[in-house]
This record gives structure tokens, sequence and C-alpha cells, in this order.
């Protein structure tokens, strides 16, 4: 057994001799090929650069490693690194250095291979002086079995990585389509804005639908495919300003951790200079055209306005294709319609369009159909329970706290007043170093508006009986149940356009 063991020993010194030779003698690459030959493993080199080109596997499996290195104790140095607009620091297989990793049960080994490229007498595009790859090292026998499902691995890890240790960015399309240095026509900043669903003020449970409804979409990939159906999801935010829409489109970006294309409609000069601006937005974002309706005249079908009278003003509503946008601008409705459901709006996958508006009445119905518009968000005023979220979020006020006579009196009047969220945060900033205060100067607020409302509403119940156009269960009819009324009409128009075209869709399958 002694003499065994003393030659095992022996045998390994030699073995160790060996390497350490193989090493000092001969650079990296020539070792990579010598083993090659009569290894039993195969060898992949994966270089920074390829041909001229970054090579995006070199980068994917450098993050990728990086994950993996927290978690392995096999390398002995690590290289640190924070990339451009990230706020994390990740971790790097030093120069030659390797690491174990198993995937589906097959082990592998990454070396971490750093050589210096000879000097170029002339070159297309200045290269690093350093020329850097990784070598993959897996068995022969396991080579088949895993090397495409796991360089798929790391590519989604990579990106999943990056998402998470990268600052989200903010684009808004350049001025009249300029390009950037890059060729881009969209500029960015790094995205910082704080609201999340725990800051905005909503109905719970409606919040809670929302967030569902994103959840959901992110997670169903396969669902999309499975039912022919472009991986995006689109979303109307509507209501009064300062009713938190912008809001809204930040929390779903923290939430999601995506990026936000901010369209500014009026920049964009044709239907074709929008398609180019969709091309070139990343999957996982949101893109965003904010007030619709004033963005570019694309909501009224002049052949079928239909008047209407508001708060004793006539104005006129209905629908209709305008395709001329008016302003010697040419980005029609169609081409927006395009933008969000056409053969193009797929490209990339994973994008959620927002819009936003405080006239949803307004829009073209086309624009409102499922499909287009799959969820449809009322950002109304302030109700009960929202207002307690911002009494949380500001005063630190807990469900406990709030049960007292004034909180009842809130809850009472705080409909009738028709608040915005925005109007009742500055309220409470303004005095949020007194919570006494600060709540019954609220309550102040509250009643004086809920008072002014009621004497609007009697003012407009008096015009419509003289004008006999009176309605409403009780004979009466506020100010706010017109504005409702107008957006329920918009929605119902909505819904009959989608109803047509499924109509009109069953009649032409049963003609062919
Ligand atoms: N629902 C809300 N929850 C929390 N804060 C809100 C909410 N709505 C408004 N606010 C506050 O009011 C400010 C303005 O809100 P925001 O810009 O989101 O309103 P908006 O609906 O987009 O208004 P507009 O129609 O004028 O664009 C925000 O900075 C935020 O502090
Ligand atoms: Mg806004």
């Amino acid at each position: 057994m002694k003499e065994y063991l003393t030659y095992l020993a022996s045998l390994l010194g030699v073995l160790a001799f060996f390497q350490s030779l193989m090493n000092s003698i001969f650079p990296p690459e020539l070792r990579f090929a010598f083993f090659k030959l009569f290894s039993t493993y195969s060898y992949f080199e994966i270089t920074e650069i390829d041909g001229v080109n970054t090579n995006e596997l070199y980068n994917a499996v450098q993050l990728y490693l990086s994950s993996s290195i927290s978690i392995s104790v096999a390398a002995n140095r690590l290289s640190l690194t924070r990339a451009v607009n990230s706020s994390a620091i990740t971790f790097g297989l030093s120069n030659n250095d390797s690491i174990v990793d198993t995937f589906n049960a097959v082990t592998v080994v990454w070396e971490h291979i750093v050589t210096q490229r000879q000097t170029q007498t002339f070159a297309w595009r200045a290269m690093p002086e350093e020329k850097r790859g990784f070598t993959l090292r897996i068995k022969k026998k396991d080579k088949n079995l895993i090397l495409n499902s796991y360089l798929d691995y790391i590519m989604e890890k990579a990106n999943e990585i990056r998402r998470k240790n990268q600052d989200r960015l903010l684009y808004t399309n350049s001025k009249s389509g300029s390009l950037d240095s890059r060729g881009l026509p969209w500029e960015s900043v790094p995205f910082k804005h704080p609201s999340t669903f725990d800051t905005l003020a909503m109905d719970p449970f409606k919040k809670q639908q929302i967030m569902d409804d994103l959840t959901d979409f992110t997670k169903c990939q396969s669902f999309y495919k499975k039912t022919g159906r472009a991986w995006k999801r689109g979303y109307l935010l509507y209501g009064p300003p300062g009713t938190g829409k912008s809001s809204m489109i930040a929390a779903m970006a923290n939430y999601l951790r995506y990026d936000i294309y901010d369209l500014e409609l009026t920049e964009v000069k044709s239907n074709s200079e929008l398609r180019k601006l969709l091309m070139k937005t990343s999957s996982k974002s949101i893109i965003v055209i904010e007030d619709i309706d004033c963005s570019i005249n694309l909501t009224i079908r002049k052949k079928m306005q239909i008047p209407c009278s508001y708060n004793g003003l006539e104005t006129l509503t209905g629908f209709g294709l305008s395709e001329d946008s008016g302003n010697g601008n040419t980005v029609t409705l169609s081409g927006l319609l395009n933008f969000t459901d056409g053969l193009w709006s797929c490209c990339g996958s994973e994008k959620i369009f927002v819009f936003t508006t405080n006239h949803i009445e307004k829009l073209d119905p086309a624009l409102l159909r499922s499909g287009r518009m799959d969820m449809l968000i009322d950002m109304s005023y302030c109700t009960f329970p929202s207002l307690k979220i911002l009494l949380k979020n500001y005063l630190g006020y807990e469900e406990e706290d709030l049960n007292d006579d004034v909180f009842k009196e809130i809850e009472e009047v705080v409909d009738k007043a028709e608040i915005t969220p925005a109007d009742v945060s500055e309220s409470l900033i303004k005095n949020r170093r007194d919570r006494e205060r600060a709540v019954s100067e609220l309550l102040r607020n509250l009643r004086s508006r809920a008072e002014f409302n009621e004497e609007e509403d009697d003012i407009f119940y008096n015009k419509k009986k003289k004008n006999g156009k009176l309605r409403g269960q009780n004979g009466s009819l506020t100010v706010a149940d017109d504005v409702k009324e107008q957006e329920k009409r918009a929605l119902n128009r909505a819904y009959a356009e989608e109803n047509k075209e499924k109509e009109d869709n069953i009649c032409k399958n049963s003609e062919d």
C-alpha cells in the first residue's frame, strides 16, 4: 500500500512538472492546440472580438460567470468591474484563471485567456492591446448533449443579470428624426423615477389587477406563441390631470424593470419615420405616447361629428378616421394603428404600449379596441382607499390610526370633493411635519370642494332641466355624471367597433 502511494505521488509530481513546464514554455494558444489533438475533451474558444465586431457571446459568458463566481470558490483571483449605466459591481475571472460549472449534471471548465495582441501595421479599427477570450472545456461525449442548450441558457441568464444590474433608461425621440453619434433616433438618460405600485394611490383591487396583468404578460411567452399573438400588450390610462397616469407608467417600468421609450409624436414627420423609431426600440420596454388626444389631430372622424353639450358648452364629438393630421404633419391614425398593432409592432417582442389621455371620449374607437388597448385604466379622483395610501406614505398613518371622527368625515366628503391625488399630495407635503394640522387642513379643503361641486351641480341640473335634457334615476345629473357618461359612451363605441370587426371577420370567413 505504501509503495502504491509513493508511486502515485511521484506520478502526480511528474505530471505537475510537465504541466508547469508546458505552461511556462508554451503560450496558452499553443497549449490549447496541443491538448485539442490528444484530449478526450472538446475545446471551444469564445473571443472578445469576432473579426472586427464585438462578440456578444463573450460578454454574455463574462456576465454569466460573474454570477456563478459568487457561489463558486474555484477562482483564486477575481476582477471587479462596473459598467456604464450600472450601479452594480460585477465579479469577473482574472487573466488565465479558470472556473468549474455544472449544467444538467454535466461538468464543464471555463478558462479566461488573455494574451498580448501582435502590433498591427494597418487596421480598419483600433484594436485593444490585449486579446481576450474564454475557453470552454466539455467532455467529447457530453458535447452534443448540452452545448446548444447551455449556450442558450448562458445568453438568457446574462440578459437577466444585465437587466438587474443596469439602471434602466428613459429614451425620447430626437428632434425632427435626427440620429445620434451611433445612428440611433432615440436619446437616452438614466431612468430614476421613484414611483412604485406601493406609492401609487389608487383602489387596491384595481392596482392588484394591473400588477397581475403585467406579471402574467411577462411570464406567458409560450401562450402568445401558441395562440399566434404578438407578444405585446397595450394599456390606455385615462383620467383628469394629476390623477397619476405618468406615475403609473413609472411604477410599471420599475415593477418590470423595463426601459421606457417616451414617444413625442409631434416630432415625428411621417408614418415611415414612426415605423423606424419602433424598429429601434428594444425588447422588454414600455413605449409611451402621453396625451394622445393632444399629440396630433388623430381623434375625430370628420364625417361623423356628433354635437354634444358639456357644462353649457357645445362641443363636437364623434369618430372617424382622419387621414389628414393637420399642422403639416403626416403621421396618420392608420399609421399609429399600425404602429401599435401592425406587423411591425411585434419586432423585438415583449413590448408594452401605454397611451395616456385626459379625454377618452375624444379618441377614435379603433384605437381603443382590445388587441390595441388590452386594458383601459380609469385613473380617477381620490377615493377613501387611495387617500389612505397617501396618508400612510406622506404622514405615516397606519390603518388602525384612521378610526377617529376626523377620518370618518374625510371618508364622507372625499368622493364629493373630486380631488386629485396630486392636490392631496401637495396639501400633505406642505404640512408633513405636523400630522394633525395636515389632516385638519385636508378636511377643510375637501369640505369646501364638496360644497363648491354641489353648487355647480345645482346650476348644471337647472340648465339641463331648462333644456329638457335631464336623465338619471332620480331625475338628477351632475357634472361628474355627465363626464362619466361621455366616457361610457366612448367605451361603448370602442366595444361596438370591436364587435363589428369580429362580425366582419366572421362574414368574411364564411364568404371564403
Ligand atoms: N395616483 C397617485 N398616487 C400617488 N401620487 C400621485 C398620484 N397621482 C398624482 N400623484 C402625484 O401628483 C404628481 C403628478 O402626477 P402625474 O404626473 O402622475 O399625473 P398625470 O395623471 O400624469 O397628470 P397629467 O394628465 O397632467 O399628465 C406626481 O408627481 C405625484 O406626486
Ligand atoms: Mg402625465
